[in-house]
This record gives structure tokens, sequence and C-alpha cells, in this order.
């Protein structure tokens, strides 16, 4: 079966404290881009282990280590799963905060879900994607959460961009979520995200932030140009996704036009 795994960008992202197992409490609102995705295929093949092909993009990481078959093997161990080859078309950048990697890992969970006819629940489901990393368990769900805890703690968040249109850029230097999470600093937010990200989009800019900017701004000018590019071109709200280094920008109307084109080539109608 092919599956498309779609990326996320994070509408606010504030880092509340670090935790004693080393990772951080975070709130914060993943959503989809339906439009930007790998595309994921597993089938089950005779041969006991799996195989593994990569097309497109090229990860910086031996093949063995790709999520792809961190995920497998995951469900291995889980549920004595065996015999698959799988193809990874990668197109989503990574080292960007989209959430790419962790989206095949949990394609793989889904995939080997049904062709193994395991019937998982939702909630296990969630569960084996939270032990592949932190992302990966809102892709399970795949439409707008309020994400809490590491960042598998999720409720459904109502949020309507439908009309807008979007705009990622992803800059050449990539940036990684280790070293995005080893520069911040936690502090809790007066308001709550879910309150802020409840005013009108023409209201975020200034009040919806993502607490790995500071930091990876001071050390990426880039990435800052970037963001102040889609603001200076009308973008109603513009923020890094994630721990970066891609950025976007919400603009109003569904107006796909040469000048936003030249903006990037992930230009999305909400
Ligand atoms: C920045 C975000 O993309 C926001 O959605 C995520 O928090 C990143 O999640 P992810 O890519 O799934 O990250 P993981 O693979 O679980 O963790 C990579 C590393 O990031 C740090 N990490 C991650 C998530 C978290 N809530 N606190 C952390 O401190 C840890 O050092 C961890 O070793
Ligand atoms: N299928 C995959 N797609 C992307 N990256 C992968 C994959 N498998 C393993 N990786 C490794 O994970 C790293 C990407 O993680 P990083 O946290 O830097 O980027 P991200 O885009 O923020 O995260 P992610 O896409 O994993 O949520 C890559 O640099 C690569 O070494």
């Amino acid at each position: 079966m092919i599956l498309k795994a779609n990326c996320k960008i994070n509408l606010g992202l504030d880092i509340l404290r670090r935790r004693a197992d080393g990772f951080h409490d975070l709130e914060t609102v993943m959503f989809p881009v339906a439009g930007l995705y790998d595309e994921v295929e597993v089938v089950r093949t005779a041969a006991p282990g799996a195989e593994f092909r990569a097309e497109g993009l090229a990860v910086d990481c031996p093949p063995g280590e790709n999520i792809c078959l961190k995920a497998f093997r995951l469900m291995q161990r889980h549920y004595g799963v065996d015999g698959v080859a799988i193809r990874l078309g990668k197109r989503v950048p990574f080292g960007a905060g989209l959430g790419g990697g962790s989206s095949d890992g949990t394609a793989v969970l889904l995939a080997v879900n049904e062709l193994f006819a395991l019937g998982l629940s939702e909630a296990e489901l969630i569960a084996r994607a939270a032990e592949l990393g932190s992302d990966t368990a809102f892709f399970v769900r795949n439409t707008p959460q309020l994400c809490k805890g590491r960042g598998e703690v999720m409720e459904p968040f109502v949020l309507n961009l439908k009309g807008m249109t979007l705009v990622i850029v992803k800059p050449g230097e990539g940036v990684s979520t280790r070293e995005a999470y080893a520069g911040v600093r936690p502090r809790i937010p007066e308001v709550p995200l879910a309150e802020r990200l409840g005013r009108p989009v023409a209201e975020w800019q200034g009040l919806v932030t993502n607490d790995f900017e500071e930091h990876i701004f001071a050390a990426h000018p880039a990435i800052r140009a970037a963001k102040e590019r889609l603001l200076a071109e009308g973008a109603v709200y513009a923020s890094m996704s994630g721990s970066g280094s891609a950025v976007f920008g919400l603009f109003a109307g569904h107006e796909k036009s040469e000048r936003l084109c030249s903006l990037s080539p992930f230009v999305f109608g909400l």
C-alpha cells in the first residue's frame, strides 16, 4: 500500500519546562499540510526482515537508521510481524521542523497495522508512535491538535484557516531538533496558547510565538530574514515551524500569484 505522509506546521510553540528525562513539556498546535508529503510504500514480502529503498531527497543518515526502518522494527518487537519492503519517496525537506521524518515513521506504523491486520486501536497506535518520537503521535490523527506533554498528549483544536494561502520557505541551512532544544529558555506564558490562537489570525503576529525563534534567529540570520521577507510580502502571520529551519506565512485569500510562487515552491490554498 502507498501512503501520503504529509508534513505539519506549528502554530505557536511554547516551551514550558525542562523535564527530568531530558525532554521538554511544550504547548503547540500542530496543523497538517496535506499538499506537502512523502510517499511511503509498504508491501509484504515472503522473505523475513525489511528491505528499504529511498528515492528523491537524500536524507543525511545511513539507510539503516531511517525512521521508516525504526518504525518497522518497533512493530516487529511488539507484534512479531515480519517481511516487508519499504520504499520512501522523499520530498519534504528535513532539518526543517516540518515533521517529515516523524510522518514517515507513523505512516509505516499505520501501514503495518493494515497489512498484517493487527486491528490496533487509535490509542494503541498513538502509544506506539510516541515510542518512536515526539511529533509522531500527531500524525496518527493528522487533524489540527493542541499538543502538550512532550508533544504526544493531544486534543483536537478547532481552527478555521479556510480561504487562506500557506507559503512554506525552507532556507538552505537546516536546524537539528537537538540544537533547538539545547539553546531554548523555557518559560510559562501569561496567556495560554489556546486562548491566544482563539483571537483572529490578523492579531496573531507578536501574540502567537515560537520559543525557539530567539536563539535560532541569533545563530542563523538567514532564517530570520526568510520570516521577515514573508511579512514584507504581506503575510498576515509568519513564524518558524517547530525547531526550524522552515518558516511559513499565512496570506489572506486564495491568490496563487506569481509573487507568492516566486517565494517558494511550497504554496498551498487552505
Ligand atoms: C520541535 C517539534 O517539532 C515541535 O513539534 C518537536 O518537539 C520535535 O519532535 P521530534 O522531532 O519527534 O523529536 P524527538 O525525535 O522525539 O526528539 C529529538 C530530541 O529533541 C529533544 N526534545 C524533543 C521533544 C521534546 N518535547 N523535548 C525535547 O527536549 C530531545 O533532546 C530529543 O532527544
Ligand atoms: N525518513 C526520514 N526523513 C527525514 N529525516 C530522517 C528520516 N529518517 C531519519 N531521519 C533523520 O532525522 C533527521 C531529521 O530530524 P530533525 O529533527 O533534524 O528534522 P525535522 O525536520 O525537524 O524533524 P522530523 O522531520 O524528523 O520531524 C534527519 O537529519 C535524518 O538524519
